[in-house]
């Protein structure tokens, strides 16, 4: 396998080596019974997610980024290999992790203290409590005095932060998230990534989140795995040793940080050209 790890690890994944998930050697194949034919899109992949890190998946549109929290999320089942969530194989909808997709996914009938308490209600939690611990969260991400506000009274920024929150308010141990920011503005983006990192800072969560923003994947990562054009393989994984806390706003004079980012992006340059000149 071609996996490179540059540069070396760093202090963070010495001290979190407990494994919450991993993939082993998972091979996914989509059959198409129309055309009685399988397109490989995932193969060979052995990925494996400590405690408390933030992991980036990046690679070329169509690589498999999706599918591999689809694959921990139990949405999809590999057609070889294991998937593994918390010391057991994952078998059916796992309801041990949270999942911020790329819509979100606010029910737009309930306020936005009332989207954020689902998870709590569905636990049985009182509502003092629910109150208390979604208050707090809401007011982590400065939305003090929109509790009341239904979805449609909310920026999409606003929606994404209380999307993120509802999520975290569950307290999986892990997270997935697949392009979270996706539909965002620049600006709206970078205020979102830096209460992210706050929040991820506080809470430890394990977290793999999808990305197509560099960038993004460096200012939040502990790790970046790099992809390969489809089927995805595993290409290279980097270490993102730039000291936390980080500062998101100011990541580009962080030292490294265009060391790390020109490598990526010679990976990702190299799987695009090679998916061109497979699908031209
Ligand atoms: N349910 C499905 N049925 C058939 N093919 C699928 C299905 N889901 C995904 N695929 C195919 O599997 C491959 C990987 O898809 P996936 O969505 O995981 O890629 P991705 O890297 O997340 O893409 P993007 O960056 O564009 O979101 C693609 O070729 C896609 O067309």
């Amino acid at each position: 396998m071609l996996t490179q790890v540059v540069p070396k690890a760093s202090p963070q994944d010495e001290r979190s080596a407990r494994e919450i998930a991993a993939l082993q050697d998972v091979y996914l194949a989509f059959v198409d019974t129309q055309r009685r034919s399988a397109k490989l899109a995932l193969e060979g992949i052995s990925l494996s997610f400590k405690e408390g890190e933030f992991c980036s998946i990046v690679g070329p549109s169509g690589c498999g980024k999706s599918t591999i929290l689809n694959l921990i999320a139990g949405l999809t089942k590999p057609t070889e290999g294991s998937v593994i969530c918390n010391g057991k194989p994952v078998a059916g909808i796992n309801t041990e992790v949270g999942y911020v997709t790329q819509d979100d996914n606010l029910l737009p009938w309930r306020t936005l203290q009332s989207n954020v308490e689902i998870a709590l209600e569905l636990r049985g939690i009182p509502k003092e409590e629910r109150a208390r611990r979604s208050r707090e969260l809401i007011d982590r991400v400065g939305l003090t005095g929109f509790e009341n506000h239904y979805p449609a009274q909310l920026s999409g920024g606003m929606r994404k932060r209380g999307s993120i929150i509802r999520t975290l308010i569950y307290d999986a141990n892990l997270i997935l998230m697949d392009e979270p920011f996706g539909p965002l503005d620049a600006q709206t983006r970078l205020v979102l990534q830096n209460d992210l990192v706050k929040l991820w800072e506080r809470a430890r969560s394990t977290v793999v989140f999808v990305t197509h923003d560099l960038v993004e994947a460096i200012a939040l990562s502990d790790r970046i795995i790099v992809m390969t054009a489809t089927p995805g393989r595993i290409k290279k994984i980097y270490d993102i040793d730039i000291p936390r806390p980080r500062d998101v706003f100011h990541i580009h004079d962080a030292p490294g940080f265009s060391r790390i980012f020109d490598a990526l992006w010679a990976d990702i340059r190299e799987e695009i050209k090679a998916s061109m000149r497979r699908d031209p």
